[in-house]
């Protein structure tokens, strides 16, 4: 179990770039299936779940060349089909969320698909119901081994069809859209997750020869082709990272330039950190955030009342920031509550940051209320464990703004989805160092 030291307190300093998009990332390394031809991928991270799931392709018989940091070529024109029988697969798709996603370009091109119950954050129930009722409108006949928890879909050809999904799945949509793209004829997917994730992820396969429009609405129509074939995507920069470090600067009272964030892709980001008073500077496609000397107020609503910051599916506020936005409202001038609606085990993480003094009050697994302290009283260190991504992230916020030294264990958490993060803070003046 890896650890960070932290000695909390100082001020950080300078410019910080985001990697490539973790969630995106995990969906276009799925669609390299879909073709026997070559695809270049650009800005991957370099981070645990993504380099798990390129192990699996090339466990799969992917062919992968890397051209540089964070480039690869991907090809999959002769695949170890009976890899996917393997206990070696069901190991290697366990270990991330992510591989949920090989199933729908098997599924599309080879008429089977299979995985095992995938991993991910242990942050509430998770299912994939979405998916596989997706998977069955499109003909396939799904089986599930409940000892072993695999599932399995298998097809000789996919039917187009209209469907209305029971939920706006991020990984549930991107499965199903790569289904449907080799499907024969229409499908029609409404109530379609559609994050930026996923518009990028039509994009690509769009340019591989899919015909899908409706890309960026909760509306997706798809004419299937026969074929797909190669094509070169960049991924953009990862808009949970970006949110993480306006965090950072604000409740470290720092001033710190996020480079490249690719503004019109932020949706309700910037504005949600607006809500806590926070100053957010947009200079080109940077965000400058200033030293908040005199600290921030978060605002209420116009009738006066508290401000709620809760979840929705894109293009509402993303549910991977709330456990930041959380975290940064302890130091704030004024109260807010958080409402976390998709997930049920995402806030029980706060009994972390009550240890170090702030003040909050879980009302139920779904909602915590914040009063922040203005930085009249600063948050102590401690030692902590991180139970999941977005937790950890928060609690290392919370460690660089506290007094004294923090010890976080379980950092395997925070390295499935941040880049190198210790080097990278260290370059803006954190003290931080990894102990093993
Ligand atoms: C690898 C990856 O891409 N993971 C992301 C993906 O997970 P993932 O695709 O697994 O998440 P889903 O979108 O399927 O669902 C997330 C949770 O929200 C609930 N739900 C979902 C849609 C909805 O309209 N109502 C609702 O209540 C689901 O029941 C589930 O508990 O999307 C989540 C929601 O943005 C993010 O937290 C994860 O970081
Ligand atoms: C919940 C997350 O990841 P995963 O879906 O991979 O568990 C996340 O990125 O915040």
């Amino acid at each position: 179990m890896g650890t960070f030291k932290i000695e909390g307190g100082n001020k950080l300093k300078g410019e910080i770039t985001p990697q490539g998009a973790k969630n995106e990332a995990l969906q276009i390394l799925c669609a390299v299936l879909l073709t026997e031809e070559k695809v270049t991928i650009n800005n991957i991270p370099d981070i645990v779940d993504v380099n798990k799931l390129i192990d699996l392709l090339e466990n799969l018989g992917v062919k992968i060349q890397k051209n540089g940091k964070g480039s690869y070529t991907f090809q999959a024109d002769d695949l170890r089909m009976d890899y996917l029988q393997s206990e070696r697969f069901k190991d290697d798709g366990r270990r991330l969320r992510g591989s949920i996603m090989v199933v729908g370009p098997l599924l599309a091109r080879f008429g089977k698909g299979y995985i095992p119950k995938p991993g991910g954050d242990k942050i509430g129930r998770r299912r994939l119901d979405t998916h596989f009722e997706g998977f069955i409108k499109l003909g396939a006949k799904f089986r599930y081994n409940r000892e072993e928890h695999f599932y399995g879909v298998e097809a000789p050809k996919l039917k187009g069809a209209y469907m209305l999904l029971d939920e706006a799945s991020v990984t549930g949509t991107a499965n199903i859209v790569m289904a449907a793209v080799l499907a024969e004829g229409k499908t029609t997917i409404y109530n379609a997750a559609c994050e930026p994730y996923l518009q990028q992820l039509c994009k690509m396969l769009n340019r591989m020869g899919a015909k899908i429009s409706g890309v960026g609405s909760n509306l997706l129509e798809i004419e299937g082709v026969e074929k797909l074939g190669g094509t070169t995507h960049t991924m953009l920069p990862d808009m949970i990272e970006i949110g993480s470090w306006i965090g950072l600067a604000a409740m470290t009272r720092s001033e710190l330039t996020i480079k490249n964030v690719s503004w019109n892709d932020l949706g309700q980001i910037p504005e949600v950190f607006k809500k806590l008073g926070i100053i957010i500077e947009k200079k080109g496609d940077d965000i400058h955030i200033p030293a908040h000397k005199e600290g921030y107020e978060i605002q209420n609503y116009i009738d006066g009342s508290i401000l709620t910051i809760s979840d929705a599916p894109w293009p509402g506020f993303t549910p991977d920031l709330l456990s930041v936005i959380l975290t940064v409202a302890t130091q704030a001038r004024g109260s807010v509550l958080v409402h976390q609606k998709m997930f049920e085990s995402r806030l029980f993480f706060v009994d972390k940051l009550i240890d170090m003094g702030a003040k909050i009050i879980l009302c139920d697994p779904h909602r915590a209320t914040v009063i922040g302290h203005d930085f009249k009283s600063s948050l102590k260190a401690t030692t902590m464990t991180s139970p999941d991504i977005r937790a950890g992230v928060s609690l290392l916020i919370a460690a660089l703004s506290a007094k004294g030294t923090s010890t976080i264990h379980n950092i395997e958490q925070i390295d499935r989805g941040y880049e190198n993060i210790d080097e990278r803070l260290r370059a803006i003046g954190a003290k931080i160092v990894r102990v093993d």
